[in-house]
């Protein structure tokens, strides 16, 4: 039952009694105040909400412009003291994918020469961007400064060399992976492909041109069945996109030094390992579940054959870069014009002995001291293929290549590094 004041609409306040006329009225307007100040709150926050999100995507389209990232002044001197030679005669570099693998151990060795680094990564998350990230803490360390952006910006790549007059490029960066290919071809595309393109599109433009040394892949040998692989055999049966992005590289980087004597150096590196290496590579995995106690899954090829794989040594990589850096011919264009024929060439930098997947499993099951839960199963169509050999004899000749380290001392190196970096303790290892 309503109360009397409710029936009569009485104000809770006395002195204030109003007719039920005037209080219908007044509810009317109370109601009619309450919804169009609803409405105009209503069109605020859309207001409110659709200038946020414009702001929003103006600051993601010129993400450049506002972030700190590269181009301001602090940006600049961090560029132009990373790339100061302190050698004579020595190289200005610029290293791409300096926060990868191989990129790092490159801009460590070429720095404790004496040459000028300067590092270029878009730190993606294809595999932990905190061991990036480490990586990057330590080439800081010995003052190379990486620039973070992707090789696709060319203004930003274009500003690099304008400030610096790089005198070679090692190009490392890549989408790298043979397996992961299947799950996302576009980041292929992105790196391999357009992402080289905009980088050499730099290179041809700089003045001086630089002399381009870059990572080319074992893997485009492909369906090669000839051992041991020289770079004369055919390659134009990739097994997977990876290698097919890998060599298509080598075609454009060959049109990039025909039109415009660009001197180029493709290096077919052969499933590098070693200290700092990739979480996605096999080596790498297979550790980390071994610690873990989870399974491992190896892949057997056709007739139940062992995988094999011609793997190599961080350590003699590197050797074989900084070579390939020291015989590199100058580029014979300037500001994107030919003067000349320039220098093209194509090594592999391999281990020269193959190893099956199951021996390499038993190394480090002896390095680990742990036995490993091994799940054989055959290859899926993924793009692998069953054998890697390189023939290194080119590179022999040309760069002096000769490499040292086998498997087995290899791997030794790669345990005692990963035990120290993820911080394993002796005592948690069980027997085998
Ligand atoms: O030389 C290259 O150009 C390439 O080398 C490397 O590719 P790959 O030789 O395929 O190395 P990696 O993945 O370590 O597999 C090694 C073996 O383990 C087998 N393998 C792999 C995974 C698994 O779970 N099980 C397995 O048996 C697998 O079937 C294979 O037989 C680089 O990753 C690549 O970026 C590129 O640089």
């Amino acid at each position: 039952m309503p109360s009397v004041n409710e029936e009569l609409l009485l104000p809770s306040t006395p002195g204030k009694f109003k007719d039920k006329s005037h209080a219908m009225h007044r509810q009317f307007y109370r109601c009619f105040a309450s919804t169009s100040t609803m409405f105009l709150w209503a069109l605020f926050l859309v207001a409110l909400t659709a200038s946020y999100l414009s702001f929003q995507s103006f600051v993601d389209s010129g993400n450049r412009y506002f972030s700190a990232a590269w181009g301001d002044v602090h940006w600049e001197k961090q560029v132009k003291s990373s790339a100061q030679i302190h050698r004579q005669n020595g190289f200005s570099v610029l290293v791409t994918g300096a926060a990868g693998f191989v990129g790092t151990h490159v801009s460590l060795s070429l720095k404790k020469r004496g040459d000028g680094v300067v590092g270029l990564d878009n730190f993606n998350s294809y595999y932990d961007p905190a061991l990036k990230q480490a990586r990057k803490k330590l080439l800081n360390t010995q003052n190379i400064f990486i620039v973070e952006g992707d090789l696709n910006d060319a203004r930003m790549i274009a500003r690099l060399f304008e400030i610096v007059p790089f005198t070679h490029v090692m190009h490392l960066a890549a989408q790298a992976g043979v397996r992961y290919a299947m799950e996302n071809p576009q980041s292929y595309v992105h790196s391999n492909i357009a992402g080289l393109v905009t980088l050499l599109e730099a290179c041809k433009n700089a003045d001086p041109q630089p002399a381009v040394v870059w990572a080319s892949s074992s893997s485009v040998y492909g369906l090669n069945e000839k051992v041991p692989f020289s770079e004369s055999d055919r390659t134009d049966q990739p097994a997977s996109l990876y290698a097919a992005t890998k060599k298509a590289g080598e075609e454009i980087t060959h049109t990039y030094n025909h039109i415009y004597g660009l001197s180029i150096t493709g290096l077919r590196f052969f499933t590098v390992y070693g200290p700092w290496g990739r979480p996605d590579m096999a080596y790498f995995s297979f550790t980390r579940n071994i610690l873990q106690g989870k399974p491992i899954t190896i892949y057997r090829g056709k007739n139940r054959v062992d995988l094999a794989r011609d793997f190599t040594y961080i350590d003699d990589i590197v050797k074989g870069c900084v070579a390939s850096l020291d015989t590199a011919k100058r580029s014979t264009g300037s500001g994107g014009k030919k003067r000349g024929p320039a220098q093209y060439r194509i090594f592999n930098l391999g281990n020269t002995s193959p190893v099956t997947v199951p021996m390499m499993v038993r190394i480090l099951e002896g390095h680990l001291k742990v036995k490993a839960k091994k799940n054989v199963i055959s290859m899926p169509g993924n793009g692998d293929v069953p054998f890697t050999h390189a023939n290194t004899s080119l590179a022999r000749r040309e760069l002096g290549y000769k490499p040292t380290t086998d498997l087995q001392t290899g791997l030794k190196k790669f345990v005692k590094w990963y035990l120290s970096y993820y911080g394993y303790k002796p005592t948690i290892m069980a027997s085998p």
